[in-house]
């Protein structure tokens, strides 16, 4: 959806009778003469969508962290549900009471021990609901570091000068996030209701994370001295233009993907040859091989056959779909030889079926399984914990999508906005009529977007 303007959803909700003028009792007990009612919302769809696209655009500008959202019963509920069905985020629902019958628990949705909710609320006044939704997360287990609500602001043109000054001098009076001029002298700056983005760790400090697999440590270090977050795709179909590629875009890189099986002329010559140039330009090799089988068959795949992809591809990855099985035959031949894997937690072609509960059942299963687990294949940052790594295709430049369901979107967006840490490129360099100058300009983005993320960068 298009950016909202904040004055004409202002003016919008005056229409729609959500601003109203008169004498109205808060649940604080204060008598206010502006009231805003966002109950009515619920009767213009339209508006919803506009209300919940100004709700998310904030939490995005915020680079705020967050596994899943719940809103404050009931108004902001409906937001939520919006927000997390557009953006595919899990949502929890805060229960008002207990169910006196069955599990009796006060948030319904599965989560984490640990992890972080955000909160959203449609408006403020004293903060108490939000406080007593937090204060119910908090005690299921759940992080609660931000919340966003849908603030009152002035109401141009619309009310006689009288009501406009009763309710900037009740404004002034009451709002709790605006300070108070105290003895002449100016209150310290004001505190801004939603800000507080979590500690964001760069990719060196990462590499030195105690519980850090030695495969992730390794790639986020040459992240960081090659400041590259760039994978290309190496989606040729000869092993002559495969190896020129790796050669010529090496230094830009910090990891070629390769779709093995679509070579015509595979030998395990080529094979070397590609570890070779791997080692010289110093970037790993990721064989987008997406096992999807039982446990002793994907052994098989991974270790034999003709690609036997385990002797020169540092990286493989696999679908959730047959169970923790998978993951299992994989670490049988990897492990041992230092190997890594990503789970595919989403993807980004049209329709994709790994959405929501799926998804978060992937989460699991890697963390459950990350002593071989790395990270994932996603759209999106999966886990508050640092040491997985994100990797998104479906990059380009420009934002658009190809004729067979491919869907793209930009470095910044991937990197800045999604949390991810690594662009997975293809046709968006593969195409280009110079791939080295497209390689360049793809691992620019992406490094000046984790620069502005991890606030080092004045941009
Ligand atoms: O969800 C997914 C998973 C894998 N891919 C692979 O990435 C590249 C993307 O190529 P482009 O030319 O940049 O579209 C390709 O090898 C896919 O198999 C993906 O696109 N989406």
């Amino acid at each position: 959806m298009a950016d909202v303007s904040i004055d004409s959803l202002i003016l919008k909700l005056h229409d729609v009778n959500a601003v109203k003028f008169g004498e109205y009792k808060l649940k604080s007990g204060l008598l206010t003469p502006i009231y805003i009612d966002l109950r009515v919302l619920v009767s213009h769809p339209a508006l919803m969508n506009q209300v919940s696209s100004v709700i998310y655009q904030r939490a995005q500008e915020e680079n705020l962290q967050f596994n899943s959202v719940c809103g404050v019963p009931y108004t902001a509920l409906p937001l939520a549900t919006i927000i997390c069905s557009r953006h595919e985020l899990p949502m929890l629902i805060r229960r008002k009471e207990a169910k006196d019958y069955g599990t009796k628990k006060m948030v319904e949705g599965s989560f984490c021990e640990g992890d972080t909710c955000l909160i959203i609320e449609d408006t403020v006044t004293s903060g108490s609901s939000i406080l007593e939704t937090a204060e119910v997360l908090h005690k299921e287990g759940l992080k609660v570091t931000d919340a966003i609500v849908l603030m009152d602001r002035e109401q141009a043109e619309r009310i006689d000068a009288p009501t406009a000054q009763s309710v900037r001098k009740f404004i002034l009076d009451n709002n709790t996030f605006r300070p108070k001029k105290t003895n002449g002298s100016d209150a310290p700056a004001p505190k801004r209701p939603c800000v507080k983005p979590n500690r964001i760790l760069s990719y060196a400090d990462r590499a030195e994370l105690p519980k850090i697999h030695p495969l992730a440590s390794t790639l986020l270090k040459i992240m960081e001295e090659k400041e590259s977050n760039l994978c290309v795709s190496a989606d040729v179909t000869s092993s002559k233009e495969l190896l020129q590629l790796a050669e010529s875009l090496g230094p830009k890189i910090c990891m070629l993907k390769t779709h093995c099986d679509i070579l015509k002329d595979f030998t395990e010559e080529f094979s070397q040859k590609l570890q070779a140039v791997a080692e010289e330009h110093n970037f790993l090799i990721f064989e987008d091989r997406k096992f999807a089988d039982i446990g002793n068959t994907v052994k098989h795949q991974y270790d034999g056959g003709v690609f036997r992809i385990s002797s020169w591809s540092h990286i493989v990855n696999a679908h959730a779909v047959p169970g923790p099985g998978v993951v299992k035959g994989l670490s049988a031949v990897g492990k041992p030889l230092g190997r890594g894997c990503l789970l595919i937690a989403q993807m980004s072609s049209q329709g994709s079926l790994a959405t929501g509960e799926y998804t978060q059942a992937v989460v699991k299963m890697a963390e459950e399984n990350s002593d071989f687990v790395i990270g994932f294949i996603c759209a999106s940052k999966m886990t508050e914990k640092p040491e997985f790594l994100h990797m998104t295709p479906g990059v380009q430049i420009k934002a658009g999508g190809d004729l067979m369901g491919q869907q793209y979107t930009t470095p910044e967006d991937v990197i800045y906005n999604k949390g991810s840490d690594v662009i997975i490129v293809g046709r968006g360099i593969l195409e280009a009529s110079d791939r080295l100058e497209a390689a360049e300009s793809y691992r620019k983005s992406g490094w000046d977007a984790y620069k502005r993320r991890s606030g080092q960068s004045d941009q």
